[in-house]
């Protein structure tokens, strides 16, 4: 095991309340500057863990290592020069001035009375500087909106100088730009200053972008721990958030949403990522998808799977086989609806061509997506058998009205 510069490390750790067990064996390793997410269900032992790492709640067996130390042994001040610890609660201190709370993140480093001195409202403005909040440092703390608290909190574990920050749902109660502005300013402490932040997340995806390893936390044990690229196979989140109606695709580094298929089927022909938005709006809507004839390597491909759709799929970029052709004819015949996506029109796309013109001699209502040029592939009589729609929405919309006025 290659232990160079590991900063916190669990040999056998066992983690619990009052003898009851949490979670066991843990085994876990963190560098300099790595950003370490751990993801799992509620419940799993995320917090557990993260308090046990920070020494607020005693082992039950097995070991908790800052430097190679063991951090039983260790004194509270003294670990916290090394280590900061960002919880959930929301706090709210009575008449704290920003610039307050964040200079209580000195105190590991102040002279024993507790007096600050120049150096550390160096620190405390600098701490500000770098989570973007320097101008609410004279704003009374309880005015503060949750993500300009969220950074506040940060501001304060980062006043401590430490090696290490561990944080418990940093993006909780976040809209969408703050969560991505916490989670940035936190990647940027790995990149630039070399700190270990480990954070107990929920956001797979953002996850998959910037851990640079993620610990998989089920079933009473750490059930994966490496790159998010190793682990986070499309099986492995599926199976530990127990997702019924969602998957995870690990090419698209995005969950997508099964739904029932309670309407009509449509045969999509799409391919090279025209008819992904169209996957998504059709599922939605409970229309049962088919769809091909696609290329394995096609982000239709990808999305169509993901969303639970019978593809028909073809492993190499290459003429579509004759048996494949076959396939699709048949299953297109049992379609209600067959809507082309408005595909381009490379050579190896000529099969999907000729399968819309099968569609059209079948009589089934093709809706189209197609337009300028490229309309001009069908004769004159096929273009007036053809519902040409501007976008997805009016597509879908068109669907129902067609629908609605046939029942
Ligand atoms: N103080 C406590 N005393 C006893 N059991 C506790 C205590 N705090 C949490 N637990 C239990 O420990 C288990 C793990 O909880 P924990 O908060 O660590 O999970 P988590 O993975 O952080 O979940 P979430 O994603 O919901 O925050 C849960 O069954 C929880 O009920």
């Amino acid at each position: 095991m290659n232990t160079q510069n590991t900063i916190l490390s669990t040999r056998n750790l066992c983690v619990g309340y009052s003898g009851k067990e949490i979670l066991k064996g843990v085994e876990l390793q963190f560098k300099k500057g790595e950003f370490i997410s751990l993801l799992g269900p509620n419940g799993a032992g995320k917090t557990t863990l993260l308090r046990t790492l920070s020494k607020h709640l005693k082992t039950i067996n097995g070991k908790v290592l800052v430097n190679n130390e063991d951090i039983s042994a260790m004194k509270q001040e003294r670990l916290a020069q090394t280590m900061s610890v960002v919880l959930t609660e929301k706090v709210k201190p009575p008449l704290f001035t920003v610039y307050d709370f964040v200079a209580m993140g000195r105190y590991p480093h102040t002279h024993w009375s507790g007096r600050l001195e120049k150096k550390d409202d160096g620190v405390i403005m600098e701490s500000l500087t770098m989570v973007h909040a320097r101008e609410l440092v004279f704003r009374d703390l309880s005015t503060l909106s949750d993500g300009e608290r969220q950074k506040v909190l940060v501001a304060r574990a980062l006043a401590q100088q430490p090696d290490i920050i561990l944080l418990d749902e940093p993006t909780m109660h976040l809209d969408l730009k703050h969560r991505m502005e916490v989670m940035s300013i936190l990647q940027r402490l790995c990149r630039d200053k070399g700190i270990c932040v480990v954070a107990s997340l929920h956001d797979v995806d953002i996850a998959a972008k910037l851990s640079d390893k993620v610990a998989l936390v089920k079933g009473g044990a750490i059930q994966a721990f490496g790159p998010p690229e190793n682990v986070l196979q499309d099986d492995a989140v599926t199976q530990l958030y127990d997702f019924s109606n969602a998957s995870f695709n690990r090419m698209l580094g995005t969950i997508e949403m099964k739904n029932s298929e309670k309407k009509g089927k449509v045969f999509v022909v799409g391919g090279m990522g025209s008819a992904s938005v169209l996957y998504r709006l059709l599922a939605k809507k409970e229309y049962h998808i088919f769809t091909g004839m696609l290329h394995k390597n096609d982000i239709d491909y990808h999305v169509a799977h993901s969303l639970g759709a019978h593809c028909l799929v073809q492993p190499h970029i290459d003429k579509f086989s004759e048996e494949i052709c076959k396939w699709a004819k048949e299953e297109m015949s049992q379609c209600d609806w067959v809507i082309d996506t408005g595909f381009g029109l490379e050579k190896v796309n000529g099969d999907n061509i000729c399968l819309l013109k099968d569609a059209l001699a079948m009589k089934k209502p093709v809706l189209s997506l197609r337009n300028g040029q490229s309309r001009e592939h069908f004769t004159a009589l096929e273009y007036d058998e053809i519902h040409f729609l501007d976008d997805e929405c009016q597509l879908v919309d068109e669907m129902e009205t067609i629908t609605f006025k046939a029942t």
